[in-house]
C-alpha cells in the first residue's frame, strides 16, 4: 500500500518507554495531526520515523518497505522528510542558496521557490535577516525541494504569533494536494485539527484519541478528555 505505516511503535528514552504501541497510517496527499500535552511523546514519536531515535517496539514501513532498521540517510532516500523543531536555517546563506541545498537539479530550486511567492523579494538576502515567519518558509521551501513522498513536521509555529503560523498552513496544504503525505505535530491544537483530515491525541505515551479531525476539533470535551488521559 501506499502510505508511512506505523504498527505499534514503541519509543524509550532514558528510564523508559515514551510512546506505546502507536500504529497509525499517513496516505499520500493527506494531513495527519499529531496533537497532545507537553511531554506526551510526539517529538520522539517524529523522531522514530525519521531515525534520529531507534524504535524498541513495533515496526515502520514506507510504501510496504520497512524502514525500522534503516538509516536516516536511506529513509530519506524513501522520500520521508524531518521538519525538526526550532527553524533551522542557515544565518549567512541568502533564501535561494538555502533551498538549494536540498534541491538535486534547478527545477526543483525552482519548484519550490514558486510556492512561496512571499519570499520573492527576499530571494538574495541573507536567512539571518528574515523575520521568523519568513525563516520558517525557507524550512518549508528547502523541505519541499527534497521532493518528499512523506513529510513529518515538528513544531511549526513554534515561537511564531498565531497570526504569523496562520500565513503558513495554507503552503502545508499545497504540499499535500501535490501528494505529499503529512504527520503535524502542532501546539496549536484546533488550526491543526482544521487542516488535518484524521487525528490522534498522544497523552503519556499512548493514543487516547484516533479518528475524525473535524469531529474532535468540534468535541471540546471530547478533546479535553483526550489530552487527559482518554
Ligand atoms: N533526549 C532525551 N533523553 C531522555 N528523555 C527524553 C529525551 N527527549 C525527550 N525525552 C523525554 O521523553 C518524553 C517525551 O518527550 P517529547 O519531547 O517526545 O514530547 P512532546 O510531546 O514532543 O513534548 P513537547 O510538546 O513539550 O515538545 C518526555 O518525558 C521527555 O522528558
Amino acid at each position: 500500500m501506499n502510505a508511512l505505516e506505523l504498527r505499534d511503535v514503541t519509543v524509550s528514552r532514558g528510564a523508559g518507554p515514551v510512546i506505546r504501541d502507536v500504529s497509525l497510517d499517513v496516505r499520500p496527499g493527506a494531513i495527519t495531526a499529531l496533537v497532545g500535552p507537553n511531554g506526551a511523546g510526539k517529538t520522539s514519536l517524529l523522531e522514530a520515523v525519521s531515525g534520529v531515535v531507534p524504535v524498541s517496539g513495533g515496526s515502520i514501513s514506507v510504501d510496504g518497505t520497512p524502514i525500522t532498521r534503516l538509516s536516516r540517510v536511506a529513509r530519506s532516500r524513501l522520500g520521508l522528510v524531518h521538519i525538526e523543531q526550532g527553524r533551522a536555517v542557515f544565518p549567512s546563506l541568502t533564501v535561494v542558496e538555502n533551498v538549494r541545498l536540498s534541491a538535486r537539479s534547478s527545477a526543483e530550486l525552482d519548484d519550490a521557490l514558486a510556492l512561496f511567492p512571499e519570499l520573492d523579494e527576499r530571494r538574495d538576502s541573507p536567512a539571518e535577516l528574515l523575520s521568523g515567519g519568513e525563516q520558517q518558509m525557507v524550512v518549508l521551501a528547502r523541505a519541499f525541494a527534497a521532493r518528499p513522498a512523506f513529510l513529518l513536521i515538528d513544531e511549526m509555529s513554534l515561537g511564531l504569533a498565531p497570526v504569523v503560523f496562520t500565513r503558513l498552513l495554507p503552503m502545508v496544504q499545497r504540499f499535500a494536494d501535490q501528494g505529499v503525505g503529512i504527520l503535524l505535530v502542532e501546539q496549536f491544537t484546533h488550526l491543526a485539527l482544521g487542516l488535518a483530515r484524521e487525528a490522534l491525541v498522544v497523552a503519556s505515551g499512548r493514543v487516547t484519541y484516533h479518528g475524525d479531525a473535524q469531529a474532535l476539533r468540534d468535541s471540546p470535551d471530547t478533546l479535553h478528555a483526550a489530552y487527559l488521559g482518554g
